[in-house]
């Protein structure tokens, strides 16, 4: 313990010796600091004198130098403005210069313009001369042309004047020549209804007189059966028994004649009515059209507004509401078209109602006349309804034809009945009555003979109409082929004509009459108007095939209509118009029906169907002639 304070106060007393050594060293230090800052200090004095006096010297020579800089500023001011005097004055001089060059120089254009403008007119006065002096001349030609032309002109016009006052004059004399013939035809059809009425009479007669004939007979049946119980009765005397005998076979013999004038009678009275029946359907016209507008179905629901104005009595008139027209004033009208046939059925007639009207026609065909019966419409009008439905026309004319052929064999009259049914598609004919497999295969052809005027139609089944049941068959065959073709090309029926086509030939044994005539019932197809844009491949064949065959049809009966005789009537330009070519045109009775939707959507359809009615309606076929062969 002793020894470490000996060793820590041994420590303090190294420290405190050498803290004094420290002190000593510092005042040192301190003395020399003091002795250099003086030293400093006074050199910092020195130069600080120094500055001042440099300073004061840089004060004298900046004020110096503003004096020269203030005195050299005013001189150059005032030199600017000498210059700036000198160089105003110096522009006066050139702006009067360049003035009087530009007065001289316009003097110089004005004076040259003058000269210029001078040389123009000269130019101008002369070129003026010129060319008043050409369009003089050229007028005085033109008028002279002029004159000419107008003399020539009045002279063609006072000839066409003259020409036009004489054909006015011929056509007047026509005009009533016409008068004549149709106050002469009025006086014949009055005169034939007349004579109509007393032959009726007369069949009437003719009638009570057979009944009473065949009253005779059952009398002398019955008279002859007496008699002969009497002869019976009386075999004992011979003589008695023979005169009776004598007096009965004398009265049976006048009652056989009394029987045979009766028949014979009522062979002429069928001879005098066919004339008179044949002389009336020529007075109504050997092309007749009518219209029927098919009633709307269940679920079509937005009619168009058709009425019939006539329809209480024979209806001959249809009246259509056409579609609303806006005028540029904004007013809304709509046109009401009327149009009128021979006949116009509404949506109730029946088809038993509408074979009534054409049941004549059939039974023209029957006594030796060509007749065709079309229909005519867009698809889904009712062509088909009214033409070959179990109730439409083909079944009801071969009924009617057939009943009518049995009740003439008593008259004499044997009929040979045959039937065709074709088809024309895509101008080609196919027969409906072969076998299905031999559809579009098998070509049929047209043969026609020019002087016999009849058509035959190759390689195609003709079918014997000896039973009624007959046409229910042919009907059935068609409607399967038809059924097999609309699997081929879909709505083919509706794009395709089928012709029904019905001979008759009768001969009469009694009398040697012979009648050759031809029934067609045609199904067209569907008229409405197809678009060829629409349309390719096999779909705008057929759709150019309609077209062109419906308005061949058109053709060929406005060239009828307007043809003088021998005239050419364009037959060949379709398949259809070929085949039917005797059965249409001066040798034969024609029937269109033009069949209407009574829908709004299909409105623009049937106005075109009823204008395109009316066109035909329009025109007069020449008379038609009955093929007879004695
Ligand atoms: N007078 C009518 N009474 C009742 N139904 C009718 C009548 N006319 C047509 N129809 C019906 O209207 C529909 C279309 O008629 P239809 O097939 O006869 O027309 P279309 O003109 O022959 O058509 P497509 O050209 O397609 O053969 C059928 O369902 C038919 O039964």
């Amino acid at each position: 313990m002793e020894r470490e304070f000996a060793a820590f106060k041994q420590m303090m007393e190294t420290q405190a010796s050498q803290t004094s050594d420290h002190k000593s060293t510092i005042k040192m230090l301190e003395s020399r600091a003091v002795a250099e800052l003086e030293s400093i200090r006074s050199q910092l004095s020195a130069l600080n004198d120094e500055l001042k006096a440099d300073l004061k010297d840089a004060k004298s020579f900046m004020a110096n130098a503003n004096q020269e800089l203030e005195m050299a500023r005013r001189n150059h001011g005032f030199e600017l403005e000498d210059m700036r005097r000198k160089h105003r004055s110096e522009l006066d001089d050139s702006e009067e210069r360049r003035r009087k060059e530009v007065d001289r120089m316009r003097r110089e254009n004005d004076e040259t313009a003058e000269k210029v403008r001078k040389d123009f007119e000269a130019q101008i006065d002369k070129l003026l001369k010129m060319h008043t002096e050409e369009l003089e001349e050229v007028q005085k030609k033109f008028k002279n042309e002029i004159e000419e032309e107008r003399s020539k002109r009045t002279r063609e016009a006072l000839d066409l004047q003259t020409e036009f006052k004489l054909k006015l004059q011929s056509v007047g004399l026509e005009a009533d020549t016409k008068d004549r013939e149709v106050n002469s035809v009025k006086a014949e059809l009055t005169d034939v209804k007349a004579e109509l009425a007393r032959e009726k009479t007369l069949k009437n007669g003719l009638q009570a007189q057979l009944t009473e004939s065949t009253t005779l007979n059952l009398t002398l049946e019955a008279s002859n059966k007496a008699m002969k119980e009497k002869i019976n009765f009386l075999e004992s005397d011979g003589q008695a028994q023979a005169q009776a005998f004598n007096d009965l076979h004398r009265r049976m013999q006048e009652a056989i004649e009394a029987a045979e004038l009766a028949n014979e009678k009522l062979r002429q009275e069928e001879t005098l009515r066919r004339k008179l029946h044949n002389q009336v359907q020529e007075l109504k016209g050997n092309i007749r059209v009518m219209c029927r507008v098919r009633p709307a179905h269940e679920d079509e629901t937005e009619p168009a507004k058709i009425g019939f104005p006539d329809s209480d009595a024979d209806s001959k008139e249809v009246a259509i509401q056409g579609p609303q027209t806006k005028s540029a004033m904004g007013n809304v009208t709509t046109s009401t078209y009327s149009y009128s046939f021979d006949r116009v059925f509404g949506p109730k007639a029946q088809n038993g109602e509408v074979f009534e009207e054409i049941s004549q026609l059939v039974q023209s065909a029957l006594d030796g006349y060509n007749v065709c019966i079309f229909c005519y419409g867009q698809t889904g009008s009712g062509k088909t309804h009214t033409m070959s439905s179990d109730d439409g026309m083909i079944p009801r004319a071969t009924a009617q034809i057939y009943a009518e052929a049995t009740r003439l064999e008593e008259k004499g009259w044997k009929y040979k009945m045959e039937g065709n049914f074709v088809e024309v598609y895509n101008e080609t004919y196919n027969d409906l009555l072969g076998r299905s497999e031999d559809l579009d295969k098998k070509k049929l052809e047209v043969r026609h003979d020019p002087t016999k005027k009849q058509t035959t139609l190759e390689n195609a089944v003709s079918v014997p109409l000896d039973s009624p049941s007959r046409v229910e068959e042919m009907l059935k065959t068609a409607s399967k082929n038809r059924s097999v073709a609309a699997t081929k090309a879909n709505m083919r029926s509706s794009r395709s004509h089928s012709v029904f086509i019905l001979k008759l030939v009768g001969e009469n044994s009694v009398t040697g009459e012979r009648s050759e005539g031809t029934l067609n019932l045609v199904d067209l197809a569907g008229s409405e108007r197809l678009d060829h844009s629409k349309a390719e491949g096999a779909r705008l064949k057929e759709t150019q095939n309609i077209n062109k065959s419906l308005s061949c049809l058109g053709d060929v009966i406005n060239a009828l209509g307007s043809a003088k005789e021998g005239a050419h009537i364009p037959y060949r330009n379709s398949k259809l118009t070929y085949l039917l070519q005797y059965s249409l045109g001066g040798n034969s009775k024609t029937l269109m029906f033009v069949m209407c939707s009574p829908l709004q959507a299909h409105l623009q359809e049937t106005i075109t169907s009823l204008k395109f009615a009316t066109k035909v309606h329009n025109t007069h076929i020449g008379t038609a002639k009955k093929q007879t062969r004695a």
